[in-house]
């Protein structure tokens, strides 16, 4: 069995002196779509921000493919970050450049060769279903295509793993499930993806892995889980 990711009695408390997260254990292998659940304050977005090294644990192991991040030095962050595309639930698109440049930009910063840009960057806005707007700016999408683009601009470095907090947060209910068959089709691909989400609707038809978290533990973990909390 192949994992990806696996955390070891991991606690985080924020500078503040709030408990986020109070002893966590768990393993994600390659290739899973995992939704993290749980009411607001529970550390799921703790959670997400720890494995794209955002935070960094108080205590306890974060491996993250073959990668200790605690002995990770700050200058191989950059690799780590790699192997990871994050999704924000405000999309983050660069306002003044187009689709195109705005997924090309994760290339360039990497000095990916031009030609490899371009057919690279097609090829994900082919799967994001937005190659008709590579010349459009963010301001003339719809809240769904905008986060269609930020998916894109998170895969087009062929990561290991997409971790999204709450995508479908800004968006409604007929869009939310256009922006999950996306990550299903990345997830198909064979892609990991790690979804924070308040939509029980969508957990509940999805039918995948679920972690819920509450008071900074993992309450449940079950193969094809349910929301369960009341909203
Ligand atoms: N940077 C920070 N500094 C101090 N406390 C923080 C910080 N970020 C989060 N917290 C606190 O840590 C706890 C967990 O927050 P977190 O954002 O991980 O929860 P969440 O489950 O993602 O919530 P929501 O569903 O509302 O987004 C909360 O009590 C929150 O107030």
């Amino acid at each position: 069995m192949i994992f990806l990711i696996v955390m070891k009695d991991v606690w985080k408390t924020y500078p503040n002196g709030v408990m986020a997260i109070n002893g966590i254990d768990v393993q994600i292998q390659k290739g899973e779509f995992v939704f993290v659940v749980g009411p607001s304050g529970a550390g799921k977005s703790t959670f997400i921000k720890m494995i794209y090294r955002e935070e960094k644990p108080t205590k306890g192991t974060i491996i993250i493919d073959d990668t200790n991040l605690a002995e990770l030095k700050e200058r191989h962050v950059p690799y780590l970050r790699r192997k990871i595309g994050v999704v924000f639930q405000d999309f983050k698109l660069l306002p003044k450049l187009t689709v195109y440049e705005n997924v090309a930009f994760a290339l360039e910063v990497i000095d990916e060769k031009q030609e490899d840009i371009k057919r690279k960057v097609m090829d994900v806005l082919e799967i994001v279903k937005l190659k008709n707007k590579a010349r459009a700016f963010p301001d003339e999408l719809s809240g769904g295509e905008e986060q269609r683009v930020s998916i894109a601009r998170s895969i087009v470095n062929k990561p290991k793993v997409v971790v999204a907090d709450e995508p479908t947060g800004n968006l409604d209910p007929d869009t939310a499930w256009g922006i999950v068959d996306t990550f299903k089709e990345i997830n198909e691909r064979g892609t990991t993806v790690i979804m924070a989400t308040h939509n029980k609707d969508i957990v509940d038809k999805t039918k995948k892995r679920v972690i819920a978290i509450d008071g900074g533990r993992i309450v449940r973990d079950e193969l094809q889980g349910e929301y369960g909390y009341e909203i």
